[in-house]
């Protein structure tokens, strides 16, 4: 017997123009920053299937996708009855009040008649998005591109699970993959440009991590300035891992209070700690041996690799002893697809990501 035609035997749950609005959602969620918040994108379809307007959430504290796609509709004039027209969201819309309102009343109050997410939000305080909707009386269907949705925010939903905050990696290296050279100097590999940038996640962040190393070769200060140098409002807490003694006059004390050591042996306990402070993304600055330390212990969700177009033979190697003897064993990264590189004054941002264990065997 020959298989059904798929279409009037057994009609998909999602329409064309839909499928095609979950790929622009996902394209715009790409846009975003990754850190505390999850990428999200979301697409507002008038009656007909066309698109009205595209949103995306721009990092945490910011409106999520949802309310700046219902914002973009105001923009767009005349509009559609919006009782016939569908919201297409990469994430159940939440169901919370966290720096911004619940983004599932947002969209019943504006009058949007159905909604059609990819994901189901795993975190038990935003969950309920879909429950309420369907509660108000909006039409809800949930897992249209789902694997493409969860695989976007993969490291993401990992950190969720593992209750601690999502982390970046930084490291400023050479052509040759240095960190400083023989005499412990490193300031600077990069440029101002790359820095500025690398400033721009220390802005984000909640907390900074640094290890004794880098605290006693550089006396940095760790906090986030802008262009001219000047500190900018919000920073992140200052965290030196280690037992060695911070001097009384470290930079990285600052005035402000906002500084904490703690033994950095034990890489999960240090985010359980600062998850218990409220943080929801980490930044870690180095050095060697405390990448190398986040590194094994796979509790890297994104690397910021800044390449400066220099070479130094010998020094410091970006990363400590990762533990991997084999080639077999190599921890394998892919380009984030989410903005895989780009080129900063002299020097290259690539950002990746773990590769995640199911895609090993597909490697070329
Ligand atoms: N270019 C770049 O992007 C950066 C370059 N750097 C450079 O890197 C160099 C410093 O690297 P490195 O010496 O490796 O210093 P680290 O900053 O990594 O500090 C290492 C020290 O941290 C403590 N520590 C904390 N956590 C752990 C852990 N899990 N395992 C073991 N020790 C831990 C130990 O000291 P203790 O005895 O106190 O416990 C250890 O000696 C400097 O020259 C600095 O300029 C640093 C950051 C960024
Ligand atoms: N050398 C190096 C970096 N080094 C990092 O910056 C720290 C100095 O921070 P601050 O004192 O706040 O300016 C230093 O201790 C180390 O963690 N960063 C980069 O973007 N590019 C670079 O070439």
């Amino acid at each position: 017997m020959s298989a059904p035609a798929a279409s009037a035997a057994f009609p998909t749950a999602f329409s064309p123009a839909e499928t095609h609005a979950m790929q622009v959602a996902l394209d715009a969620a790409r846009q975003g920053p990754r850190g505390a918040n999850p990428l999200v994108g979301a697409v507002v379809l008038d009656p007909s299937g066309e698109i009205l307007s595209v949103g995306h959430h721009r990092g945490a504290g910011t409106p999520h996708a949802e309310v700046d796609a219902l914002a973009g509709l105001r923009a767009h004039g005349p509009l559609p009855e919006l009782s016939a027209c569908t919201m297409v969201v990469t994430l159940e819309p939440c169901n919370h009040h966290g720096r911004t309102g619940p983004c599932a009343a947002a969209i019943a109050d504006a009058g949007i008649g159905a909604v059609v997410y990819a994901a189901a939000d795993p975190t038990a305080e935003a969950a309920g998005g879909a429950a309420y909707l369907a509660d108000a009386g909006v039409a809800v269907r949930g897992g249209l591109s789902a694997e493409q949705a969860l695989e976007l925010n993969q490291r993401w939903f990992r950190a969720r699970a593992e209750g601690r905050p999502f982390t970046t990696l930084h490291i400023a290296q050479t052509l040759d993959g240095l960190i400083a050279a023989a005499d412990g100097t490193s300031q600077w590999i990069t440029g101002e440009a790359a820095r500025l940038d690398s400033h721009g996640i220390r802005a984000r962040v909640d907390a900074i991590v640094a290890g004794t190393g880098t605290v006693l070769a550089d006396n940095p200060r760790l906090t986030a300035r802008d262009a001219g140098g000047r500190e900018l409002e919000r920073q992140p807490l200052r965290v030196v891992l280690g037992r060695r003694g911070v001097p009384e006059d470290a930079a990285v004390r600052g005035t402000d209070g906002r500084f904490l050591q703690l033994d950095g042996r034990d890489p999960a306990a240090v985010l359980g700690e600062l998850a218990a402070r409220g943080a929801g993304h980490v930044m870690i600055e180095g050095g060697a041996t405390v990448a190398g330390a986040f590194l094994a212990a796979d509790l890297v969700d994104e690397l910021v690799l800044y390449l400066a177009p220099l070479m130094l033979g010998t020094g410091t190697r970006s990363t400590g002893d990762l533990g991997i003897a084999s080639l077999a064993d190599a921890s394998r990264w892919r380009w984030d697809p989410a903005g895989p590189a780009r080129p900063l004054g002299a020097d290259l941002r690539l950002t990746l990501e773990p590769l995640p264990l199911a895609r090993h065997n597909e490697r070329p």
